[in-house]
């Protein structure tokens, strides 16, 4: 895909990952090609680090997501290092030999950062890695791009946003079928169910993701927070509410109703509410 056209630099050093800015935009990219892309503890760790570096910046308004190479954007776990009872890596986390599933941890990450996330997916996004590109809020594929579940063939399940959040994105029929059957389905099935926002011939992929971003950059940051906490209220249950509500709390915060009780707090005063409408 030839990043280095788009004159990227680096945010972060990282073993697992790579950590980029342009103009406003992050990107972060799974780098394990040799293995598809598959992630371990570790590379968990340093994506919700990078996120997270994101999501505090105010220089960034929007997020892509991404695996190193054309010929994928993220295989899932990485199988070799599954343990009993989850992925066990080699650093701190996977010292005492504990198995991690830490890849909910990111999704749950992706979904409440208050910034869009943009799946730019080449080659495959399996198991794990289809559920990655699923919780962004946006999804660019390239034209050999192959999307499919495999937990039962692998001996896996994704009961939560990998299965109840593909059916409220294609369907029930539909998600039950990927999830039941393993198949893996090409990008312009994936357009056509409404898997993915666009498919475009991979040499365009970064440029069409990037021009997207670049959209969403012109855009109110806060509205595309509001939004983006609205959309996904209902399906994160109170976790959802209470997004929402923190984003109301931020706006509140911002008027000189709410500053008023503050300022009283602090003067030692009663505080003078009559002087904002009681609105009907
Ligand atoms: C992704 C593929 C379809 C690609 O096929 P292709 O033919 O292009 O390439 P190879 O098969 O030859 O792979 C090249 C090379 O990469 C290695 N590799 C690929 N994927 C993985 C992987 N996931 N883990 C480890 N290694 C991988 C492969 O072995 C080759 O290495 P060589 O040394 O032999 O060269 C195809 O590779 C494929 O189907 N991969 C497996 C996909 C998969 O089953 N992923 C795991 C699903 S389960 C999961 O991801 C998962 C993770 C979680 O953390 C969860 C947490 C909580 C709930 C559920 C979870 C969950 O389901």
């Amino acid at each position: 895909m030839g990043s280095s056209l788009f004159g990227w630099v680096s945010a972060g050093d990282f073993v697992d990952i790579k950590y980029e800015h342009l103009d406003g935009i992050a990107k972060i990219t799974i780098n394990r090609p040799e293995v598809r892309n598959a992630f371990r503890p570790q590379t968990l760790v340093e994506l919700a680090k990078a996120f997270e570096d994101a999501r505090n910046d105010p220089s960034v308004g929007a997020i892509i997501l991404t695996g190193e190479g054309d010929l994928a954007f993220c295989s899932g776990g990485d199988q070799r290092i599954r343990g009993e009872d989850g992925y066990i890596g080699s650093d701190e986390l996977g010292k005492a030999g504990i198995g991690r599933l830490n890849v909910l941890d990111l999704q749950v990450q992706i979904r409440r950062l208050p910034k869009p996330v943009v799946a730019m997916v080449a080659g495959y996004a399996i198991g794990g890695g289809h559920v990655l590109h699923l919780v962004c809020d946006l999804s660019i594929a390239a034209e050999n791009a192959k999307f499919g579940q495999t937990g039962p063939r692998v001996g896996s399940f994704d009961g939560g946003y990998g299965a109840s959040l593909l059916a409220r994105t294609i369907g029930l029929k539909r998600a039950k079928e990927i999830w039941f059957l393993c198949r893996q389905y090409d990008a312009q099935t994936a357009f056509d169910w409404g898997l993915v926002n666009a498919v475009v011939p991979l040499e365009n992929l970064e440029a069409e993701t990037v021009k997207w971003c670049r959209e969403m950059l012109d855009l109110s940051p806060l509205a595309l927070r509001m939004l983006k906490a609205s959309f996904n209220a209902a399906d994160d249950g109170l976790a959802g509410v209470q997004q929402l509500a923190g984003d109301a709390t931020l706006l509140f915060y911002m008027t000189e109703e709410a500053q008023e009780g503050r300022d009283a707090f602090k003067e030692k005063r009663k505080p003078d509410f009559d002087q904002f409408p009681r609105r009907p």
